[in-house]
């Protein structure tokens, strides 16, 4: 059985966690073993570099430095590996995060982190690594602040005001112009049921579940 590599996009707060899980188990009643991850993180030093990354004030640079550091990782000790076997990885964001985090929130220069994700995707002879399908999960910044108030303490970017999520969202908006093969844009402003219908619909269309 092939690999599949599906990523989960969208502003903090847009709904993505609550879908994963529900096409984790689609996938297992497909008789599919799925290795559920997430970034910044997914590796013991992934993880540690996550917790640098939203507690700790930086520098864009190193910011955007640290992200791709531990996607590198992450690449190597999970998601290849988990491919090889033929499992199903489902990814609670990956790069596309890092240019609307860093390249659109942050301001941090677009063609540098196009060169990061070039090296960090496909170092030398590897084939380069990129999504099968990119659900977005797309929701106004203020639906999602709305969402968020009451559901947990806010972290560094969660703390950011409403402005930075409209350059996150924009960020989100060019890359998915750049790819629309890629991505499915799933108005994330609906009930969970509508939601989950969308998703299931884009997973279906790339012919991923019967
Ligand atoms: N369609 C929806 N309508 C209303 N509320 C929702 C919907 N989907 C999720 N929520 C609620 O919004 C909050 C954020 O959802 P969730 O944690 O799934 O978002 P997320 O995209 O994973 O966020 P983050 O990326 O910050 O972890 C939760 O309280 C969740 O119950
Ligand atoms: C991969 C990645 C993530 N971020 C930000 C986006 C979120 O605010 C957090 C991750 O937490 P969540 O539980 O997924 O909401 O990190 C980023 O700035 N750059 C990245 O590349």
């Amino acid at each position: 059985m092939n690999g599949i590599f599906i990523s989960f996009e969208g502003i903090d707060g847009a709904g993505k966690s609550t879908h994963i899980a529900a096409l984790s188990a689609a996938f297992e009643a497909q008789g599919r073993v799925v290795t559920l991850t997430r970034e910044p993180g997914g590796t013991p030093l992934a993880e540690q570099l996550r917790t640098l990354v939203l507690n700790e004030a930086m520098d864009p640079m190193t910011e955007a430095l640290l992200v791709f550091a531990a996607r590198r990782e992450h690449i190597l000790q999970v998601i290849r590996p988990a491919l090889a076997r033929g499992e199903v990885v489902l990814c609670d964001r990956f790069t596309d995060a890092t240019f609307a985090y860093q390249g659109g929130g942050r301001g941090f220069d677009w063609a540098v982190l196009s060169t990061l994700e070039t090296w960090v995707q496909g170092q030398g002879t590897e084939a380069f690594l990129q999504p099968k399908l990119t659900i977005w999960f797309d929701l106004p910044p203020a639906v999602a602040a709305a969402r968020l108030v009451s559901a947990r303490v806010p972290d560094k970017f969660e703390a950011q005001p409403q402005a930075f999520f409209e350059q996150v969202a924009d960020g989100y908006a060019r890359r998915f112009a750049q790819d629309t093969t890629r991505f499915a844009r799933i108005d994330a402003n609906q009930t969970p049921d509508r939601v989950w219908a969308h998703v299931l619909a884009a997973v279906r269309s790339k012919g991923l579940l019967p």
